[in-house]
């Protein structure tokens, strides 16, 4: 790797850790139940909430919103639950793939949405955590792969089709990449990428898609994050509340 792009690496490295440990600090007091999202960024703050439960004693319980969720929170010994035993959270802490200037978001990148906002929705506060390279000013600008659907595999042609003559664009079943055929999401779908490729009323969208028979679930998380914390290139964290939140 070169110099360029290792201080490129540890530079999002670092802005994880920031947003991640900002996010366990301020957001997460005794008592809580807490949604845990899924991806890279999250691991940071599980490890905070892991450490903080060591050194002040708190009392936390968490629901994962994914596989991957679930084994980091065994790995750190925290207390697991589920949604039939808290069906009310005091907070999720989620990553994101791309946030918008009106903190609508894309996400399923690493192929876990339908289970994130279930956990989201069902969460007092949404608090989005992710590095410099996530806030754009309109969704698309920065996020080149488009927005994840979750799809049943029967379903799928006819959904590539119906969201091609609707909006345009390119949809994609996503591969694995180290078994031949298709990425098998947690809850057993399939997940096609949609490339929009101009700007779109995301709610309308977002709206259009679900209805489509077969379709679980869109990465477009529409009106949900309450805040957002970034971590910037100098290692600061920047957070956004979301004053417009009308669902809660
Ligand atoms: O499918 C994955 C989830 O939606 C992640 O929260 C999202 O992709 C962000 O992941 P990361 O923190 O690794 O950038």
């Amino acid at each position: 790797m070169s110099t360029t792009n290792s201080s490129l690496t540890n530079g999002v490295e670092n802005a994880k850790r920031v947003a991640a440990f900002t996010a366990a600090n301020n957001f997460v007091q005794n008592g809580y139940v807490i949604g845990v999202g899924s991806g890279s960024t999250i691991e940071y703050a599980v490890e905070r909430i892991a450490e903080r439960v060591e050194a002040e004693n708190l009392k936390v319980t968490c629901v994962p919103t994914s596989f991957q969720a679930r084994e980091l929170i065994l790995k750190y010994k925290l207390s697991l639950s589920d949604l039939d035993r808290h069906s009310k959270l005091d907070v999720a802490i989620d990553g994101a793939d791309e946030v918008d200037e009106q903190f609508t978001l894309i996400k399923g990148g690493g192929g876990c949405l339908t289970q994130e906002k279930i956990v989201a929705a069902a969460a007092k506060k949404f608090v989005v955590i992710a590095d410099f390279r996530k806030k754009s000013t309109n969704l698309g600008e920065n996020w080149k792969k488009g927005i994840p659907i979750e799809v049943v595999p029967m379903a799928i042609l006819q959904i590539q089709n119906k969201i091609k003559e609707k909006y345009g664009g390119i949809c994609t079943i996503r591969l694995a990449k180290s078994k031949a055929g298709p990425v098998i999401t947690d809850n057993g779908m399939m997940i096609v990428d949609w490339q929009f490729d101009k700007s779109h009323n995301w709610s309308e969208v977002h709206q259009f898609i679900k209805l489509i028979p077969g379709v679980v679930e869109t990465g477009i998380f529409f009106n949900m994050a309450d805040i957002v914390i970034y971590g910037t290139e100098n290692g600061q964290s920047d957070i956004k509340a979301n004053t417009t939140v009308l669902t809660k």
